[in-house]
């Protein structure tokens, strides 16, 4: 169990990191998230997107339920969210979050979501979509577990 999240760029650039921290050391199992990055492509738009896909896809196992985020997406309210996680972890599946690089994810790496998560229509840096991330996944968690920090 655990949440991988999958993203493009080698590492977290500074003006996300503390936050990102912040929220990602507050994280116990199964809300843990495991950030792996995967390095841009060098190629441009649409071979980038897809160089970018494939290599993104190829961390993706079968069993695992996969939320793409795409600004085209659901929007879910964060106790629902929560509830999403819940069910999951629930069944012993490993959530896997993709943040697309600069250019968005393939349609074939679309297909294969089990959910299309919309922060919301407006379109973030990739870099502030890892904060926002790690900052839903700790109110998930706080949720799940009763805990005050979601005011409702
Ligand atoms: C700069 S955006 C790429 C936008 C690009 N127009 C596309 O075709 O997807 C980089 C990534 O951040 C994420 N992202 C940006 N805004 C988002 C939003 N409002 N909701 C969910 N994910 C978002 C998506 O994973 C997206 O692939």
């Amino acid at each position: 169990m655990a949440i991988t999240a999958l993203a493009i760029g080698k590492k977290h650039e500074s003006w996300v990191t503390d936050g990102i921290e912040r929220y990602t050391k507050r994280l116990r199992k199964p809300f843990d998230l495991d950030w792996k990055l995967l390095p841009h492509s060098s190629r441009d738009h649409d071979a980038a997107r897809d160089e970018e896909s494939a290599r993104l896809g190829s961390s993706i196992r079968p069993g695992d339920f996969v939320i793409l985020l795409d600004e085209r997406g659901t929007n879910v309210s964060s106790p629902e969210l929560a509830t999403r996680l819940q069910t999951q972890f629930d069944a012993g599946r490993r959530v896997v979050v993709v943040i697309g690089g600069a250019y968005g994810v393939s349609a074939e790496l679309s297909r294969r979501a089990d959910f299309v998560w919309s922060l919301s229509q407006l379109v973030f840096p990739h870099q502030l979509v890892r904060l926002i991330l790690a900052e839903q996944v700790y109110r998930a968690q706080e949720i799940a577990a009763g805990r005050p920090y979601h005011h409702t």
